[in-house]
């Protein structure tokens, strides 16, 4: 067992994040009271139900009173209104840290209600599946992930390294990018597969005929891939879309140009640009596989390690 790392956290938000977190925690003893706090009624009662804390309450400025470790696990868009209610309760001293999947939106949100004395580290971790709620999570799905802090200038180095404690603890490596860095780079990476993942799956949806049965009876297994995307949390997908306008507007405009440089080289049937790009794009992948970055989401999703 890995010692007691903070005395009390709390837990803003038990969706899958915050309730992964939450088992880590308890399989790994790494706090010695964790509190629970989200804004429905019927999602704190599930979280008791599943045992994965020592208190549950509906008030997220409750929660944070005397907490050593503050961890807010909501959908982006939901941030400020955390960050206003908890403020004037957050013990000084106390780390406040979130897993929000944009950035400098966060930070515009939730610094401004930071009190003296309080260190607000921003937090990323590229964990996670299609799937939401405090049944979805699991013990261990952040091991061998990564987890990105956006710092600001002058976090306290001794904060920062506590926190950095806590993501090892659970099994990710750690690293620190600038939040304008970071939300370009997940934009590419992260934000755009979705969209496109929800635009293919909408087209497909579009065309009746193909949506009488066919799209179901015949979808194989690329189709599939884009749906499993598609099928991820619409409200989280939407903050995320509207909190990191800018650089998913830049990787659009980006990805369209090559796509209809693609659409060209199909019309005029241009097989050596197909050829240079398939080439290119399947040593992406093997790069990805020998820098052992290829865990497979939907299965280890399915497997539930702690089931
Ligand atoms: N789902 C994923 O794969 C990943 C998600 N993230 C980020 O983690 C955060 C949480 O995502 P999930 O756990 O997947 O979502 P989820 O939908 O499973 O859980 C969200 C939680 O936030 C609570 N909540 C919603 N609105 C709230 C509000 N206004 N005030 C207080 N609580 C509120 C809900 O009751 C629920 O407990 C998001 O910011 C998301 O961008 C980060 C990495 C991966
Ligand atoms: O399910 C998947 O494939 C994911 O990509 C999960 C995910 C979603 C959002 C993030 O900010 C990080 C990871």
């Amino acid at each position: 067992m890995t010692a007691v790392l903070f005395d009390r956290i709390a837990l803003i938000g038990i969706g899958l994040i915050g309730s992964s977190i939450a088992r880590d925690i308890r399989k790994l003893g790494l706090a010695k009271h964790v509190v629970i706090s989200t804004r429905s009624a019927e999602t704190l009662k599930r979280a008791e139900e599943l045992d994965l804390g020592s208190s549950y309450t509906g008030s997220a400025a409750e929660a944070v009173e005397g907490a050593d470790l503050v961890v807010v696990s909501v959908p982006v868009g939901a941030s400020e209104a955390v960050a206003q209610e908890i403020a004037s309760r957050l013990k000084p001293g106390a780390i406040v840290t979130d897993v929000g999947s944009t950035k400098a939106s966060v930070i515009a949100q939730m610094a401004p209600h930071m009190p003296d004395g309080v260190h607000f580290i921003p937090g990323h971790p590229l964990a996670g599946t299609e799937k939401s709620g405090p049944d979805a999570g699991f013990a261990g799905l952040f091991k061998g992930r990564w987890c990105i802090f956006t710092p600001l200038p002058d976090t306290d180095p001794e904060a920062l390294a506590r926190l950095r404690n806590f993501w090892e603890a659970l099994g990710s490596r750690v690293d620190e990018m600038d939040a304008v860095h970071h939300d370009k780079v997940l934009a590419i990476v992260s934000h755009l597969p979705h969209i496109i993942a929800y635009n293919i799956v909408g087209t497909a949806d579009d065309l009746e005929t193909v949506t009488e049965s066919e799209v179901i009876k015949y979808s194989a297994s690329g189709f599939r891939d884009f749906t499993r995307l598609a099928a991820s949390d619409p409200t989280m997908w939407r903050d995320v879309c509207l909190h990191n306008k800018d650089a998913i507007l830049e990787m659009l405009a980006r990805f369209s140009e090559d796509l209809a440089y693609l659409q060209r080289a199909i019309r005029w049937g241009e097989g050596d640009k197909l050829m240079e790009l398939f080439t290119r794009t399947r040593a992406v992948r093997r790069s990805i596989i020998e820098a052992g970055q290829d865990v497979d989401v939907p299965d280890f999703g399915r497997q539930r390690p702690d089931a």
